[in-house]
């Protein structure tokens, strides 16, 4: 009984559930099952979505009740020179999006980059977090849990290692709240985005928390992790890699290619990504790196829910005049909350796999963990071109032509 169209009008009739397919027949006949159910009670046509380039089966572990694929349009930009901590030499970046004149803006601030020399980038922080939040009695158990905790690292580091032959407690930051005790977990997860790691391991440390304190666990994660919220925590504390890229522009490049001077982009800057932001009560003060971070997220492979950890990043422009009197243009962006892997989640999927091959970041590193700081490091400068473009696009008078003629 693997007939697709046998097993649409089974669920249809109410004696099989929709996720429970792959018992009897195999992943692509279940997807094609499920568009066919689908398909009759909507009335859509699903031939695109059911024309996917890949075995069923290897997702898996990435989705439930599949039915095909969202095929998203994928781009390159670059090459540019990264002088980084892990990432070296000449990259050319891919990047998954719908927004047309994006690649092109972020294309063109790569070249300007590459004629300045390159950018550099350095991941100045590594932590993956989880917080579970626990119930004591009152502040009294809630001091004795945090001087517990403090006393006994070691011991909770050996509960949560003993999860992952990879990841490692870094730090376990307690928050205590009246009657709620946080502890936020920290861990170097290497290569992977970590969050399955990081959450499997506390949940073992746990477990000993419980069993050696009057705390009583009432959730793994208590939201001051933070995962896939807006937060000034993971602003301020940072979270998966907190890196930085900056690039010093000749003010001529800034004038024939960007069609603007240091000065005015400078302006813009503090005007815009600071004062504008501020203003709005924003987390991030910068222009769109969130545009960058979620075009790569999507091609590579990564949690796209975490773009708005990365959107809290913070750009600065300066001009700076040189003793000749012309002026140069620094630009830097820092992404405080950047959470990438090489390894797991959705990095394997064939063609997030490939793009990661095209970075050469494909599986993990060596040493381990060095793929996801080079991944991290080149997001952080495909950010840094998106907002030297972006910025440059505004001081011109640029925008809306742009986007009139590229993206309509
Ligand atoms: C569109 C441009 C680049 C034209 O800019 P231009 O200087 O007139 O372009 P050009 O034809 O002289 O080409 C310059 C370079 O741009 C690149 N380039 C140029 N065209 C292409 C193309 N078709 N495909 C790939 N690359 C392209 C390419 O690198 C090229 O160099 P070349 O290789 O020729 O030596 C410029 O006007 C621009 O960057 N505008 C800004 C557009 C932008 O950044 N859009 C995305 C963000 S908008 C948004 O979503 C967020 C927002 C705005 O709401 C956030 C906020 O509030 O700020
Ligand atoms: N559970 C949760 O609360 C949440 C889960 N997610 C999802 O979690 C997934 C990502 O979790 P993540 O833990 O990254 O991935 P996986 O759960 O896919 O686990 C990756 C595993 O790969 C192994 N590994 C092999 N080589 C390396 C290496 N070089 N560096 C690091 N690990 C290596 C590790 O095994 P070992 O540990 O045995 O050493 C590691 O645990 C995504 O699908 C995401 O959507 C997202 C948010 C929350």
């Amino acid at each position: 009984m693997t007939d697709p169209e046998d097993l649409a009008e089974r669920v249809h009739d109410g004696d099989l559930r929709l996720h429970e397919l792959e018992e009897y027949a195999d992943h692509d006949d279940a997807a094609k099952a499920r568009r066919l159910l689908v398909e009759r009670e909507t009335g859509a046509e699903l031939d695109a979505i059911g024309d996917y380039a890949f075995p069923a089966e290897q997702a898996d572990p990435n989705v439930e009740n599949m039915i095909g694929a969202a095929q998203v349009p994928m781009g390159v930009v670059g090459p540019v020179d990264v002088d980084g901590g892990a990432a070296d030499g000449e990259h050319y970046l891919p990047l998954a999006t719908t927004e047309g004149a994006l690649l092109a803006s972020v294309n063109r601030g790569l070249g300007i980059i590459r004629a300045a020399g390159g950018a550099e980038a350095r991941v100045t922080k590594n932590g993956m977090t989880r917080a579970p939040v626990f119930r004591v009695d009152g502040v009294a158990e809630a001091a004795d849990t945090v001087e517990w905790v403090a006393d006994n690292l070691e011991a909770l580091r050996e509960a949560a290692e003993s999860t992952t032959s990879h990841g490692e407690l870094l730090d376990i930051e307690p928050y205590v709240v009246g009657d709620s005790v946080f502890l936020r977990f920290a861990y170097d997860t290497k290569d992977a985005m970590g969050m399955n790691m990081a959450t499997i391991a506390t949940g073992e440390a746990c477990v000993l928390v419980e069993s050696e304190t009057p705390a009583s666990l009432v959730a793994l994660s208590g939201n001051l992790c933070s995962d896939k919220k807006p937060a000034a925590v993971n602003a301020v504390e940072g979270r998966g890699r907190s890196v930085t890229a900056d690039v010093l522009v000749p003010g001529e490049l800034v004038e024939n290619r960007l069609h603007t001077t240091a000065d005015a982009i400078a302006e813009a800057n503090t005007r815009k990504n600071l004062i504008g932001s501020a203003k709005a009560g924003s987390l991030g003060f910068n222009a769109h790196a969130a545009n960058v971070v979620g075009a790569a997220f999507l091609a590579t492979g990564q949690d796209e829910a975490q773009v708005v950890e990365a959107a809290n990043t913070i750009t600065t422009m300066d001009a700076r005049k040189r003793a000749d009197g012309t002026t140069d243009l620094y630009a830097s962006v820092s992404l405080a909350s950047l959470e990438v892997g090489t390894v797991g989640g959705g990095t394997k999927l064939p063609t997030q796999a490939e793009a990661l091959e095209i970075l050469g970041l494909r599986g993990g590193g060596d040493p381990p963990g060095s793929n996801a700081d080079a991944l991290a490091e080149i997001i952080a400068v495909g950010a840094l071109a998106g907002e030297l473009s972006l910025l440059g696009a505004l001081s011109s008078r640029h925008l809306a032509s742009a986007h009139e003629d590229l993206g309509r």
